[in-house]
């Protein structure tokens, strides 16, 4: 794993000199915390011409707007976006079938922050995976991506991606990280890939010069959906630049804020296929939204099904990082090459983890289903044990994952699945109640002893969230107004993931955080 928590001296210098912290006179004209226009309303494309932004794809065309003369300068902002495991059904839903998901309490966290008007530079500055690069706005190919026949609009459902587009950022994406080794070289030009084609395709020339700052407290590649996350912040803060959301405000009807989401995780999925290739759009779909979810994409062309399963049960899990990176991508892949080369087998197979899944959720949402009754759990562990074996079967587990089982098997402490691609990553173990603290003591050690993590994480938090302007009112360091401004340098520096919550956590170890607000789609 690539991960680099503290950016040396030299290198923070240069970081942070890249980017200067925005003014916050203008925040108050934006559309966040109820005060603004609302995006939906106000949908001025880049070109000038209004629309009327709504969802399912369907534009009526209005009249046209005045084009505004300059943009205004922009506080620094933050969003951020919960990791997920997926409790049942991953892989099979890439190929159509149901699974569940659930968000978790590590995140990502993004700060925006304007430059200067002179400066027409876009800047990426990813130190966990040490990545940091900048583009002069005005020489990315922007009238390939404006083109009539190419031109995507931020309200638009895009399911693939338009190879000339792909092809058009190619010599911008290739001249990326050209020292790094081989392996971090190809996630840092992912990662330039990404941002450019979703940044050219909703921004525009005019865009202000900005420094998108990114730290994650989700392991990377460990099946917790880490790129999803990235891909929903990054979502989220273009389309609050573009000033096309409105809210989050508490006062927000559910119907408008679940216009939002979906216009968020229609853009965080674009991210996601450039990442992955073929993602089923589980990941971002339950970071975006949050809480729980039942997804299912049968039609590629379409939205997703996606039923939100508010009351989700506190489930006992435990979360075991085998600290074994893989890639989604490939282990997508390979069960792509198995079904070509099966197709019947490997199609009863997929069907058979979709019964799996309708099963479990008829437990789980059964009136008599209690997470303290031995009975609900040991239904609901079966159906782990089987989904597991199932994906064994697909070729997607990993001896360091069969390790986990074979430890929690023997003690009788739960049942054991892979969570999320495979392939190394993540397990998670339904705890049996009742099971004494010194076998769980005893398992910990183990764990601890073959270079096994556990993870402590509560399931079913808040989706995709924003901090604008960038200042907490609870956190640390408050000024005189009883708030922190969160800067470059303070985000840069904060020590590992405990620093990162501590700064700008949405729960930050000190409770219920003020500032940071989130779309409630519940009705
Ligand atoms: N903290 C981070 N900073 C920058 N980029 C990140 C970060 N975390 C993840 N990424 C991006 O996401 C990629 C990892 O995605 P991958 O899908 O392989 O793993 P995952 O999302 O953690 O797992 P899964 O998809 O199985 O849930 C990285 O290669 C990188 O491009
Ligand atoms: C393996 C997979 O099913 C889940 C990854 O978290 C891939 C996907 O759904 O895109």
């Amino acid at each position: 794993m690539y991960r680099v928590h503290n950016a040396t001296k030299n290198a923070m210098t240069q970081l942070i000199s890249n980017g200067v912290n925005g003014h916050h006179d203008d925040y108050d004209r934006l559309t966040l915390n109820g005060h603004g226009t609302n995006g939906l309303s106000n949908g001025t494309t880049t070109n000038g011409t209004a629309t009327n932004g709504e969802t399912n794809g369907k534009t009526t065309p209005r009249k046209r707007l005045d084009r505004k003369k300059s943009s205004p300068m922009m506080p620094a902002f933050m969003v951020s976006a919960p990791g997920k495991v997926i409790v049942f059904g991953e892989h099979a839903v890439v190929h159509g079938k149901a699974a569940i998901a659930a968000a978790i309490s590590l995140r990502s966290y993004l700060l925006v922050t304007s430059l200067s008007k002179s400066k027409r530079t876009v800047t990426l500055t990813f130190p966990d995976i040490d990545f940091n690069h900048s583009w002069n706005i005005d020489e990315l190919p922007w009238a390939t991506f404006q083109h009539p026949s190419k031109k995507k609009y931020y309200y638009d459902l895009v399911t693939s991606l338009d190879p000339d587009l792909v092809a058009a950022i190619q010599p911008l994406v290739k001249d990326v990280s050209p020292d790094k080794p081989a392996d971090l070289r190809k996630v840092h030009q992912n990662s330039a890939g990404s941002f450019l084609y979703m940044f050219l395709s909703l921004g525009n020339q005019s865009f202000p010069g900005c420094q998108y700052t990114l730290r994650s407290t989700i392991p990377i590649g460990a099946g917790l959906g880490s790129s999803a996350t990235i891909a929903v912040c990054m979502s989220a803060a273009l389309l609050l630049q573009l000033r096309t959301l409105s809210g989050p405000h508490p006062d927000q009807p559910p119907e408008e804020a679940r216009v939002q989401i979906e216009r968020i995780n229609r853009w965080a999925f674009v991210y996601e296929m450039f990442i992955h290739g073929n993602p089923s759009g589980v990941d971002n779909t339950v970071s975006t939204q949050g809480k729980a979810v039942m997804f299912q994409r049968t039609d590629y062309t379409r939205p997703p099904a996606v039923k939100p399963l508010w009351d989700f049960p506190e489930l006992p899990l435990l979360l075991v990082d085998t600290k074994t990176a893989k890639s989604t991508a490939h282990e997508v892949e390979k069960v792509r090459k198995l079904k070509d080369a099966h197709p019947k087998l490997v199609g009863s197979i997929l069907d058979a983890v979709d019964k799996v899944t309708h099963s479990a959720s008829d437990v789980i949402e059964h009136d008599d289903f209690d997470t303290d009754c031995e009975e609900s759990l040991r239904r609901v562990g079966e159906l782990m044990n089987i989904n597991h074996g199932l994906l064994v079967s697909l070729g997607v587990s990993h001896p360091r994952l069969e390790r986990v089982r074979e430890l929690v098997d023997h003690e009788g402490i739960g049942w054991t699945k892979l969570t999320g691609a495979g392939g190394g990553g993540c397990s998670i173990t339904l705890l049996r109640p009742g099971v004494p603290r010194e076998k769980l003591d005893k398992l910990e050690r183990q764990l601890d002893e073959e270079g096994y993590e556990k993870f402590e994480t509560t399931l079913g938090g808040d989706g995709v969230g924003v901090l604008w302007p960038a200042v907490l009112k609870n956190g640390m360091d408050e000024d005189d107004e009883g708030g922190m401004e969160i800067d470059l340098e303070k985000f840069l520096n904060a020590e590992g993931n405990e620093g990162v919550e501590r700064l700008v956590g949405v729960h930050g170890g000190v409770g219920e955080r003020e500032g940071w607000k989130f779309w409630r789609v519940e009705s």
